[in-house]
């Protein structure tokens, strides 16, 4: 049994004393494991028989830093006590006390693990331990000193990037920085090698050093202060809308131009002032939320399951486009076979001329190695016909043609024929009802949506679908195969959309409807990204998707969803498309992309051409009664555009597509990009608007267009929030949806 948070130590025959600190998994700071630590120090320093002291993790791991689930748990002020506390021990027990200390890092030292060990008086590492400081990550600021010590060790340059970034460095590179002092050549090696330095530390064979007082590594105060201006004009553009990185750089500053005691005072009082920012929660919440996706009841929570896990070992990815071959490039990346299925030779040359440009760009970054590429690439096998041959050997199928029905009933068909009946039968449908693709199987409970985003190898989210009929194994091997290729699973039920594309429609055609009543298209996606903080607004992402899926995704819904949509026959896209100005891949779309210097796009606002387009549209619109607004608001315009999108997530969790909020709250910021400082889509809705407000505010916009009250009038749900008085995120518990599918 674990003994729970705390430190242990033992005492060596030559004088060392091991601290371990020891917190399963990862040895997180929780307040016991702090209060330990002080504890068995201020022994050390006490006891005649200790000459020195070594600080490491219990273990494959030194330490992740503070105990992320005391925010949530603990109240701000406790917090900040348990912080500003620890960082004063830090200093006074750790770094200056009678013995010297040495970390022996292994695994991961981050946030305060990697502020402990900047504290030590020498640190060492193995070559791959992973150490840094991701505070911002977490809209707080590194509160144990390793605003003043990171610099000090690195240089101000380095320090300032590696928190800003909140990019670890491998041990290896940690040594060449001077952020460790020595690499031990293996985990077995670290302990002995770390003693090693403790005791020519403690015999004055090596000069012992207050990483605090140290200026040896920094700038000129004349080239630091440069530095930290440039730091904070990039920081204002990079991060408008967030103040913690410019607390972080303030709490930097003091300490270069006031000494590093002064600094660690202002870096309490600014992480005190950014831990009760409301980004800071929000980003708290996303943390917690991907790593939740992994946990699905009756799957993954423990439940034992009769059917043994499968093997992963091989893929077929059927279709070799843009998504199928960033598919088959994660699954190579995985270390999987890929087997590649497509209709002729020509589109199968292309499929792998695109995974072999996928993996060459990882190659030109450095971040693959030659070999390994022609290793990937030779575990790849395009095929063009359905072999039992090639297709016994698969484990798991991803089908990723287009979205016609009728073919991909076909090819379910024929998969269920030539695989093994234990693979994994799955389809990268992105709206369609996967019972209905199931429909000429003869095991239909065999299907499961694996639905990916664009590029596949890039995007972190992976929406998995299932069905009433799904058997819990083959949701949980999926959900292998997900974290094998490294990204963030989602189970959702099925419907048509999923839960994604379920808030997405809502998001664009809610823009489309405002443009129709006269907003400015433009003033719409610069509010949407600069103001609201999304990566950019609906109008650029629709020519970055393309006007000619748009359009098709967008009948789709209109089509399952007809009370609650909205559409003009004569609207944007339909006028775009049939002009083939399909966006960003045709060169115009409701922007012109103009080739620019060194191949870069230049992005154009071409008035002339895109007006009368809206003028023709809004026409139409008139004549559907869509009114003409005047004086809308920014403020408006943010809530006409994500309240509906609220509302849908709303009918999402009502309906039991997703099992919890904080799914949807992660599934939003990867894949639709809605700002992760806010928290995701419901801690949002819940945080910075609450459900009472929101239907009302839906209910208002539903009187402003009588015609297409519909696309806002506030769902049954909302409006249960609302009365009850209840955050939507806790909806679900009380929540009795008629049409619950799962
Ligand atoms: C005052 C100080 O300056 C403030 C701080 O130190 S704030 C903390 C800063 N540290 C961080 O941000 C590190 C956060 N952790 C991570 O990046 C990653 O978890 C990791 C790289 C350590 C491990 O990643 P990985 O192997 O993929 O495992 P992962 O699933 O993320 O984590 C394993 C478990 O440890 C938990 N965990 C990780 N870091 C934690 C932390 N600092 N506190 C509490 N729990 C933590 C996770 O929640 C997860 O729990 P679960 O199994 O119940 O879901």
């Amino acid at each position: 049994m674990s003994a729970g948070p705390t430190c242990t130590m033992s005492v060596d025959r030559q004088g060392v004393a091991t601290i371990v600190l020891t917190n399963a998994p990862v040895n997180a700071l929780h307040p016991d494991v702090l209060a330990a630590l002080q504890r068995l120090l201020e022994e050390c320093h006490g006891r005649s028989d200790v000459k020195c002291v070594v600080i490491t993790g219990s273990g494959k791991n030194f330490c992740a830093g503070f105990d992320i689930a005391q925010f949530a748990a603990q109240s701000p002020d406790k917090v900040k006590e348990s912080v500003s506390g620890a960082s004063e021990i830090l200093t006074r027990v750790l770094e200056e006390g009678s013995k010297p200390t040495v970390a022996a890092i292994q695994g991961v030292a981050l946030g305060g693990g990697c502020e402990v060990a900047a504290a030590c008086n020498a640190r060492v590492a193995t070559p791959d331990a992973k150490i840094g400081l991701p505070e911002l990550q977490l809209g707080i600021i590194p509160g144990f000193g390793g605003t003043q010590r990171l610099p000090r060790l690195v240089g101000l340059q380095t320090g300032l990037e590696l928190i800003l970034t909140s990019k670890s460095v491998k041990g290896s590179k940690a040594h060449s920085l001077g952020l460790v002092d020595e690499v031990a050549q293996t985990p077995q090696q670290l302990l002995a090698v770390a003693k090693a330095v403790a005791l020519d530390l403690a015999s004055g064979k090596r000069k012992r050093v207050r990483t605090l007082e140290r200026e040896d590594r920094l700038e000129p105060k004349d080239i630091a202060k440069m530095i930290l201006g440039i730091a904070k004009e990039q920081t204002k553009k990079r991060a408008p809308n967030v103040m913690h990185p410019l607390l972080c750089i303030d709490a930097i500053e003091a300490g270069i131009l006031k000494g590093g005691k002064a600094g660690l005072a202002a870096e309490t009082a600014a992480f005190n002032q950014a831990a009760q920012l409301p980004a800071h929660k929000a980003l708290v919440n996303i943390f917690f939320a991907a790593r939740g996706t992994k946990k699905v009841k009756g799957v993954s929570d423990g439940t034992k399951l009769s059917v043994p896990k499968r093997k992963l070992q091989t893929v077929a990815v059927i279709g070799g486009g843009l998504m199928g071959s960033g598919i088959a490039t994660a699954s190579l990346q995985a270390g999987m076979s890929v087997v590649l299925k497509e209709i002729n030779q020509k589109f199968l040359d292309a499929g792998i001329q695109r995974i072999h440009k996928n993996l060459e760009s990882r190659v030109k970054k450095g971040r693959l190695s030659e070999d390994k590429f022609k290793q990937m690439m030779s575990r790849v096998k395009g095929v063009l016909t359905y072999s039992k041959q090639d297709f016994q050997r698969v484990d798991i199928v991803i089908e990723a043609v287009i979205e016609v029905v009728g073919l991909k009933q076909q090819i379910f068909k024929d998969l269920e024929e030539v695989c093994r009946p234990d693979c994994v039968l799955s389809t990268n449908t992105s709206t369609i009802d996967i019972t209905v693709i199931a429909e000429k199987m003869r095991n239909p409970e065999r299907i499961i949506g694996a639905h990916f985003f664009s590029p596949a190898h890039v995007m972190p989210l992976l929406e998995i679908v299932r069905s009433n009929l799904t058997p819990p194994d083959i949701t949980r091997d999926l959900l292998r195969y997900g974290s094998m290729i490294k990204k963030t699973p989602v189970v959702v039920g099925n419907c048509t959309g999923f839960a994604v594309n379920r808030v997405f429609f809502p998001y664009t055609m809610a823009a489309m409807l405002l443009a129709d009543a006269g907003v400015d298209a433009f003033r719409i996606d610069k509010i949407v990204q600069k103001v609201f903080g999304m990566p950019m607004g609906p109008f650029r992402l629709s020519d970055l998707v393309g006007g000619d899926i748009g359009q098709h995704v967008g009948a789709n819904f209109i089509q399952s969803f007809p009370e609650r949509t909205y559409g003009n026959a004569n609207g944007p896209l339909v006028q775009m498309n049939q002009k083939k100005w399909l966006g960003e891949k045709t060169g115009r779309g409701f922007y012109r992309y103009d080739k620019g210097e060194k191949k870069r796009t230049k992005m154009v606002k071409d008035l002339e051409a895109i007006g009368p387009v809206f003028q023709e549209s809004r026409r139409a619109a008139q004549q559907l009664g869509v009114p003409h607004l005047q004086g809308v608001s920014d403020r408006d315009i943010v809530e006409m555009i994500f309240f509906p999108v609220v509302n849908e997530a709303c009918r999402v969790l009502a309906e039991g597509v997703v099992e919890k909020s904080k799914d949807m709250d992660i599934a939003t910021v990867m894949s639709m990009g809605f700002p992760a400082y806010r928290g995701g889509l419901v801690h949002w809705a819940d945080s910075e608007c609450g459900a009472s407000y929101i239907a009302s505010r839906l209910q208002t916009f539903a009187s402003m267009f009588p015609q297409q009250s519909g696309f806002f009038v506030p769902c049954e749900y909302l409006l249960h929030c609302a009365y009850k008085g209840v955050p939507l995120s806790q909806g679900q518990s009380f929540y009795v949806s008629p049409i619950a599918k799962l």
